[in-house]
């Protein structure tokens, strides 16, 4: 398969295997949360959707946000992602506090360091796969010959190599919902925000999906913070922060610096690939990380848009 990639710059795009969490790296916290609040609406009837959250998340994790319906997962991410504000306590993204940044500040941050995808693709209906995927090099006023490039890998690494002209009405949900990871991708974000990622779809597609983001994870070197509700889903996480009533109900201990193999990029995972392909839903106990590796050919992160 990577015979048919065009020709890369190796300053841009590594071929050296997959990502590794390195040393000097592990346990660094990526994403900060300190005493977060959030009410919406005043007096009697105020909703107190977030009540002094407090955690940390470390780099290159995958970490599964889980809760009830209306615990605060959606006002949690939003918060995180800079889509509103808290009314007390920060966030500090790769060393950028979200709170303090201005309008102009919150869309560099989403451009450059924080992707979203959404229960609903969030796809524009009128662009082709291709197209949506390179919105956001776009809008990076990224070169067209490397933006060209730069799609055309990230719709291999999602495996919709042959999808490219497709627009999302013709694509199942599956395939819609792995364009937009491809999209978030697109920037090399530091923070891959998933709000109930595979929310419309069906068990088998849903964990397909959610294995090709514990790829791209490992593959891409992001930081993926991912609500969700099913647990298989939460098996694939390296680490699961619940919520409840606004509160974090539980901190696993987090001890910075430590290498368990999940964190050091050892972790052997469901083959997304296989499963996303054959639409078979069978567990491979292959290991997926090189295989990632193999059929995408690539690691993105790197490639910077600049
Ligand atoms: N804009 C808003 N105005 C008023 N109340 C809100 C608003 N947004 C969220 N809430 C309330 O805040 C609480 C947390 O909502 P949130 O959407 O964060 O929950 P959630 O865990 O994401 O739920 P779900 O799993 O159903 O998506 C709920 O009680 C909700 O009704």
């Amino acid at each position: 398969m990577n015979s048919d990639l065009p020709d890369r710059d190796p300053a841009r795009v590594t071929t050296d295997g997959p990502a590794r969490v390195s040393a000097d790296t592990a346990g660094a916290p990526l994403l900060t949360v300190r005493g977060v609040h959030r009410r919406f609406g005043t007096g009697a009837t105020a909703v107190h959707a977030l009540r002094d959250v407090s955690f940390d998340v470390a780099a290159g994790t995958m970490v599964a946000l889980v809760g009830r319906s209306g615990s605060g997962k959606t006002t949690l991410l939003n918060i995180i992602g800079g889509l509103d504000r808290p009314d007390a306590g920060s966030v500090l993204v790769d060393g950028t506090d979200v709170t303090a940044l201005d309008e102009d500040g919150l869309s560099l941050l989403r451009r450059e360091k924080v992707s979203y995808v959404f229960q609903t693709f969030g796809l524009i209906p009128v662009l082709s796969a291709a197209e949506n995927v390179g919105a956001p090099l776009r809008l990076a006023r990224v070169a067209a010959q490397e933006r060209e490039r730069r799609v055309e890998l990230l719709l291999e690494l999602v495996g919709l190599a042959d999808h490219a002209q497709q627009r999302p009405g013709e694509m199942s949900g599956g395939q819609q919902q792995r364009v937009a990871i491809a999209r978030a991708l697109a920037a090399s974000p530091r923070l891959l925000i998933a709000d109930e990622p595979t929310g419309q779809l069906d068990a088998e597609t849903g964990l397909a999906v959610m294995a090709l983001l514990r790829g791209v994870v490992e593959s891409e070197g992001v930081t993926a913070l991912v609500s969700t509700h099913d647990p298989v889903m939460i098996a694939l996480a390296d680490r699961v922060i619940r919520i409840s009533d606004g509160r974090i109900e539980e901190q696993p201990a987090e001890h910075p610096g430590e290498q368990t193999p999940e964190r050091s990029g050892e972790r052997s995972y469901d083959r997304s690939d296989e499963q996303i392909h054959s639409g078979s839903g069978e567990r491979s106990h292959d290991r997926s990380d090189e295989q990632t590796h193999e059929q995408s050919g690539e690691r993105l992160r790197g490639g910077d848009i600049s």
